[in-house]
């Protein structure tokens, strides 16, 4: 069956078309079509919002599917607040929720929830199914999603720790334990998400106990152009002493820090590059990046009560090798030790790429969200 799966970001709109069995097994060849819109909403983009995006996926597609129907679609979304703990069943009060939830992920929920409103349009009949980043996180106990702070900020505003890439935390876990020949319920381990959003969550029997983003994608390591964990009161300086808007610090937290914010450059490719080539600014910002990342390790080696595996997924931590020798580096105090060689040895399976010394096995395993949405969908919609 195919099954279109749609990523929303907050300005760009990312597509697959995918084939499944009824089983909601890939196919041979999974991917019928994809693509990527991207500049929604920019100034000068002719693309003005994601309803319009939609359309121009429609029109990509009708060439692909000749003739041919979608049998469901899936969805990205990013907030499901504490509401939703499982993929849903897409209805008109379940876009609502989604609504609702717009001022926990002001720049990812309208978004998805446009495309919902968008596709409902085009193809009244289709079945559609929403997968929530922050599902997986709802198993983290109380100690690790409060924020010291005033209860009533959370009992009136909804203040904790969310938490997000849950689906593919949790698509990664499955994977790592399979290969290391540990049942997924007895699991303990740490995975590392390392896109251009990257987090690292940790994992006890096989569940989320505990995660580096926050309330929003903002928290924990240092991203591509996000700051990651920073002191609170910075803020309230920056305002205060320095005339700041506090639109004008969030947008600059969220855009404009991380890597692109130290050394230029948002790309891991690009830092490591100028790095290599002896740039002083790009070669400390990936030591900021790599001392958060081994610190986070360290806790949640604690958190979990000893991990049995290091995981490393997503765009960096599947392809940088240079990246994940700087963290592995810094674990010597939790007696991981890597081969040089398997870590920079390529390969789209699931791999380890420590040494059998090792404490803890470190591993690299590819994600793919999109794949795990794919088969929710199918799942959901149509094994009903
Ligand atoms: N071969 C590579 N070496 C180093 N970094 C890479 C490589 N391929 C991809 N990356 C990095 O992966 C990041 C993007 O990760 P990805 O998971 O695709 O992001 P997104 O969050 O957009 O899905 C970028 O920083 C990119 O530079
Ligand atoms: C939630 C989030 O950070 O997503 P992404 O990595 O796609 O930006
Ligand atoms: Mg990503």
């Amino acid at each position: 069956m195919l099954i279109l799966v749609i990523n929303s970001g907050s300005s760009s709109l990312k597509y697959q078309l995918r084939e499944l069995t009824d089983d909601g097994v890939d196919t041979a060849e999974p991917v019928v079509a994809k693509g990527l819109i991207e500049r929604i909403g920019q100034p000068g983009s002719a693309i003005t919002d994601h309803a319009q995006a939609l359309e121009h996926v429609a029109a990509e597609l009708e060439d692909v599917l000749d003739g041919r129907s979608i049998d469901a679609a899936g969805h990205r979304v990013v907030h499901g607040g504490e509401r939703f703990s499982a993929p849903a069943l897409v209805t008109p009060e379940v876009i609502r929720a989604i609504d609702r939830l717009a001022p926990l992920a002001p720049l990812h929920n309208p978004p998805a929830a446009q495309g919902l409103r968008a596709l409902s349009a085009q193809w009244p009949d289709l079945p559609q199914v929403v997968v929530f980043d922050t599902s997986f996180h709802q198993t983290m106990p109380r100690q690790a999603w409060q924020y010291a702070v005033p209860t009533t900020w959370y009992t009136d505003y909804g203040i904790r720790r969310y938490g997000f890439h849950g689906t593919s935390h949790d698509l990664v876990t499955g994977l790592t334990a399979e290969h290391l020949n540990i049942s997924r319920e007895e699991f303990r381990g740490i995975i590392l998400h390392l896109g251009n959003g990257a987090s690292a969550t940790a994992i006890r029997d096989g569940r989320s106990v505990d995660t580096s983003m926050g309330y929003t994608p903002l928290a924990g390591l240092v991203m591509g152009t996000r700051s990651g964990d920073l002191d609170p009161s910075i803020v309230a300086h920056l305002c205060s002493a320095h005339g700041y808007t506090v639109e004008e610090i969030d947008r600059v937290l969220n855009q404009e820090s991380g890597l692109l914010g130290m050394t230029g450059h948002t790309d891991m490719r690009q830092v490591l590059e100028a790095a290599e080539s002896g740039d002083r600014e790009a070669e400390a910002g990936l030591q900021v990046a790599s001392y958060r990342l081994a610190k986070y390790i360290g806790g949640y080696h604690v958190a979990v009560d000893g991990a049995q595996a290091i995981v490393f997924t997503a765009g960096i931590g599947e392809n940088a090798a240079p990246f994940r020798a700087r963290v592995l580096d810094r674990l010597g105090a939790l007696g991981v030790e890597y081969s040089a060689e398997a870590n920079t040895q390529r390969s789209d399976a699931v791999r380890t790429i420590s040494t059998p010394e090792s404490r803890i096995p470190v591993v690299v395993a590819p994600t793919d969200e999109e794949q795990a949405i794919a088969a929710a969908t199918v799942e959901l919609a149509l094994r009903r």
